[in-house]
């Protein structure tokens, strides 16, 4: 297994280009199951997820090919990947795929929504909490599908075709709300969905869809109103930038000192954090090349922070902020509130000599004046990358071991850093 050696202490200076985003990517391509056309997504990130989604896609018979690199219309050089459903040849998303990812439980209701079935294994994903998926299944079942578990597969089926409904979920699900929404694409009728997510890349979604020829209102609010339509075509859709990925460089930055333009980037997508940020004592600007953060000799107040469903402060940026506010000067406090099992990072933050005490899902941190680097294990995603920015602060050396984790969700971090002047390389097994 690839390990991480960073050598601490230098700040970072210089620019980072952002790349697309993961949890917009994902659903924009399960999206490409809808239509016998072509979804041509521009700026898809080269992460193991896509890879992952890629390989669960042509098992459906989506093909996929590649346009090359160019500029999408975002500005962004990410890939451009074209994705043709033509005919759906099985509606089986079988468990050892569905296992590996969370999100590709997801292509159950463009499945039921095309094809009147599927069968999908119940997912994985960062092991973070329990998981459940009874939101979709709700959902699923308001648009007129019958729902049956066996064998650790959801069986889905509307022969006739799903019925528009009014699907209210108990508490805010992306997940839910990026499937449900694709569901009612293709269902007769009108859907409602209520207490919807409002995270940007349900937005994303909900902007292609709209481009293949769904009729869908209030997508960004708690409301999203689904008129069905007989076909989708396909579109061209680039993908917004990485919001969880600009405020991770972002609290790099902040952790290490320096100065550092986050290019392509949008600064509504995360203001939540950067307005931590600015609390810690961080200098954020706008610019015409990006977005620039800025410390320099001054130190780091703490914060008082809860995660909440967007636009409150994301989880998936939590683990990072805990790893910036171990050196500020005094007590912060972070309270948790999407995941029950989302502070795995602490034991091994710890090890760098993090000061941290949890009591359920408040973690008190005390700001220490160093930490010193340590052989460390990346446990999941946002808790790996939380450990990168703990190691390029400590004096000496920290090695991450398991970093296949990151490789699901941060595109070439080891060059964005290295860059910047970090002292980061990727030890292959
Ligand atoms: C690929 C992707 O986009 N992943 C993101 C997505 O995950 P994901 O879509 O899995 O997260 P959800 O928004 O669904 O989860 C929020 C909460 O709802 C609970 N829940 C969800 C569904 C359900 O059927 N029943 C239920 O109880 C979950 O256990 C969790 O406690 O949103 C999370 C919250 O912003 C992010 O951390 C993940 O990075
Ligand atoms: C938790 C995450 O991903 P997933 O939902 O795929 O586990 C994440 O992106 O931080």
């Amino acid at each position: 297994m690839d390990r991480i050696r960073i050598t601490g202490g230098h700040r970072l200076n210089g620019s980072i280009p952002i790349s697309g985003a993961k949890n917009a990517a994902l659903p924009l391509m399960i999206a490409s199951l809808l239509t016998s056309e072509t979804l041509t997504l521009e700026n898809v990130p080269d992460l193991a997820d896509v890879a992952l989604l890629k390989r669960i896609l042509g098992n459906h018979g989506v093909d996929y090919t590649v346009n090359g690199k160019r500029i999408g219309e975002s500005g962004h050089a990410g890939e451009t990947l074209n994705f043709r459903a033509e005919e759906i040849v099985d509606t089986t998303a079988p468990y050892d795929l569905v296992s590996r990812m969370r999100a590709s439980f997801w292509v159950i209701g463009p499945l039921v929504a095309r094809m009147h079935e599927a069968r999908v294994s119940l997912p994985g994903g960062c092991a973070i909490g329990t998981r459940p998926v009874d939101f979709f299944l709700h959902g699923m079942e308001g648009l007129g599908a019958k729902i049956e578990l066996e064998s650790g597969y959801v069986l889905a089926s509307a022969p006739g075709g799903l019925k528009g409904g009014r699907v209210r979920f108990p508490s805010v699900s992306v997940g839910a709300t990026h499937t449900v929404m694709m569901a009612a694409t293709l269902a007769r009728g009108e859907t409602v969905i209520e207490n919807a997510a409002r995270e940007p890349e349900i937005q994303d979604l909900a902007a292609c869809l709209i481009k293949m020829g769904a009729q869908i209102e209030g997508a960004g609010t708690d409301t999203i109103h689904i008129q069905g339509v007989d076909s989708l075509h396909g579109c061209t859709h680039s993908v917004l930038p990485d919001r969880i990925e600009t405020g991770t460089y972002a609290m790099a930055v902040a952790a290490t000192g320096g100065d550092v333009t986050l290019e392509g980037v949008r600064a509504d997508l995360l203001q939540n954090a950067l307005d931590v940020l600015v609390q810690a004592g961080v200098e954020i600007t706008e610019t015409n090349h990006g977005l620039r953060i800025y410390r320099n000799g001054a130190g780091l107040a703490p914060v008082k922070v809860t995660t909440a469903p967007f636009p409150g402060f994301p989880t998936d940026l939590q683990a990072q902020l805990m790893a910036l506010i171990t050196r500020a000067d005094g007590r912060s406090e972070i309270t948790e509130t999407i995941f029950e099992n989302r502070f795995m990072h602490v034991a091994e933050l710890a090890r760098l000599g993090a000061d941290i005490h949890l009591d359920g899902q408040r973690a008190t941190v005390t700001g220490v004046k160093s930490l010193k680097g340590a052989p460390v294990m990346a446990t999941d995603l946002r808790a790996s990358v939380s450990l990168v920015i703990a190691g390029l602060v400590a004096d000496g050396e920290t090695t991450i071991n398991r970093v296949y984790h990151l490789d699901r969700g941060f595109e070439k971090l080891e060059q964005k850093l290295s860059a910047c002047g970090a002292e980061i390389e990727r030890l292959r097994a």
